[in-house]
């Protein structure tokens, strides 16, 4: 489908060199060359992208863009100036262009950023949809829109994809939103973190067993892969999984069948593949620890995810979303102070988004006002674990000192309100690792399933907000 764009310049040769340009690439393109023109056109028209000069006859093309943004605010607009002062860039940025160019500029640039600014528009709602399923990945950085780019491009089709990055950066989340998004929302999502689970247990857990396949086999056991017949099979930690366990996922991958173990039947199963790993496979295959052919069948489709400290501007939404999930799950209601969110744009963020997280419910908790200020910020980065790794219990047991000292108690009650702040962290961990599931959380707690519900409806955390269904 051919894309409408509106070109705003008032120096014909341009104009002209322009307009041909982007019709080469399949756009139709109307022009015009002054403010009045584009007020006027954009009343006729939904565009898919606007690209306009800055000083136009009656006026001036960037303090005019609010009303535009306010007005069309899916449309994205490209800058094409002459003054190319920072000054220049920073208004426009300020008034929500999507990129400016600063003359004389590079045409197959210009071209390319045209595209770009028109499939943004239509992946920029990968994050919002996937807040409507409940799934929000928050971001609008430039890097995170090549994420849901290729999020895009998997949607329709069964292609295997492997979700690259560091710990933390979200990858299961994406695997996630291209099960919700796509075509195979109504099937199984089932996700398997084959690292967590002992080496000999693995090809049970992935493949099934049947009854007295070995000893403690009591009954048939459906694995993974048969789980999510039908839907997606998220398998994480990908590089860490054993040599065997890694032959038979190559066969599988290979035939789309499976073989329980124990058992003699080939069961034909219907998966799409979605795997993850923080770590280089590349090295690994050198070591001889990861099959190469395997790396070939997973790699079809990689998407890999930046560091948070990569895409800084995505910090503060970031952490604005997690202080209303905060409040939302009975935390004090809170907001962030500018200076606060300025801080946290400049760490380091090795832990990336978990990290993030972790101290904004930290922040949330241990806040003594209702704006959270850079002073609380750098005191809970100060106590924070150094690498967003293992926080020690000496650690845990200061920030717990301070938060005691801080905090007003009920008199008379203080053992209890302690407590019942402790528990809120423990069971939303528990909650959300096993997606909501209170009879599996309460196993993993170690305590009764009606004990849970009893203190979930006490504490009012609501078990389903952790679904991911
Ligand atoms: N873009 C994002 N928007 C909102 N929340 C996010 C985003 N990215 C990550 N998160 C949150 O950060 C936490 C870590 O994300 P996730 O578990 O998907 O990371 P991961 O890369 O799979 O980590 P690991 O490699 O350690 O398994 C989760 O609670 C997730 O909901």
């Amino acid at each position: 489908m051919a894309h409408h764009a509106l070109l705003v310049e008032d120096d014909n040769a341009i104009a002209t060199v322009i307009r041909v340009a982007l019709e080469d690439e399949g756009f139709e393109v109307d022009t015009c060359d002054t403010v009045a023109g584009r007020d006027a056109s954009l009343e006729q028209r939904d565009y898919g992208v606007m690209l306009t000069d800055v000083m136009l006859l009656d006026g001036d093309g960037i303090e005019t863009l609010g009303a535009v943004r306010e007005r069309y605010p899916e449309m994205p607009v490209i800058i094409l100036s002459a003054q190319n002062t920072l000054d220049t860039a920073v208004r426009a940025t300020e008034r929500g262009a999507f990129e400016y160019f600063p003359k004389p500029f590079d045409l197959n640039e210009l071209v390319r950023a045209t595209r770009q600014a028109v499939d943004s528009r239509k992946t920029g709602m990968i994050g919002e949809e996937a807040g409507a399923q409940g799934l929000p990945l928050i971001g609008r950085s430039q890097a995170m829109q090549e994420v849901y780019r290729l999020i895009t491009r998997v949607l329709g089709n069964d292609l295997t994809v492997l979700v690259l990055g560091e710990s933390g950066t979200g990858k299961e989340l994406v695997a996630e939103a291209i099960h919700e998004l796509g075509a195979r929302k109504q099937g199984p999502f089932v996700a398997v973190n084959t690292a967590a689970i002992p080496r000999e247990l693995i090809e049970s857990e992935l493949f099934g067993h049947e009854k007295g396949a070995f000893t403690g086999a009591t009954a048939r056991h459906i694995g993974k892969f048969e789980q999510a017949h039908g839907g997606t099979l998220f398998l994480d930690e990908i590089g860490d999984m054993p040599a065997e366990a890694q032959t038979r996922l190559l066969r599988a991958l290979q035939s789309g069948r499976i073989r329980r173990v124990g058992g003699s039947e080939e069961i034909a199963v219907n998966v799409r593949i979605v795997a993850a790993t923080n770590r280089d496979l590349l090295p690994l295959i050198a070591a001889g620890d990861f099959r190469e052919d395997l790396y070939y069948r997973l790699n079809v489709v990689p998407i890999k995810l930046p560091p948070l400290r990569d895409r800084t501007t995505d910090i503060a939404p970031l952490a604005l979303h997690f202080l209303s999930r905060a409040a939302n799950e009975g935390l004090p209601r809170r907001s962030l102070a500018e200076d606060a969110a300025q801080l946290l744009a400049q760490q380091p963020w090795r832990g990336n988004v978990r990290e993030l997280q972790n101290l904004v419910y930290r922040a949330a908790l241990l806040s003594r006002e209702d704006v959270i200020d850079a002073a609380t910020v750098r005191s809970l980065l100060d106590t924070a674990p150094a690498s967003g790794g293992q926080a020690s219990q000496q650690d845990i047991g200061s920030a717990v000192d301070s938060w005691l000292d801080e905090i007003q108690f009920s008199p008379g009650n203080l053992y209890h309100e302690a407590l019942a702040e402790l528990e809120r962290p423990i069971f939303r961990h528990a909650l959300s690792r096993t997606g909501g599931n209170q009879l599996k959380a309460a196993q993993l707690l170690g305590i009764n399933r009606n004990t849970l519900r009893k203190r979930l409806s006490e504490l009012e955390i609501d078990p389903d907000s952790f679904s991911r269904n």
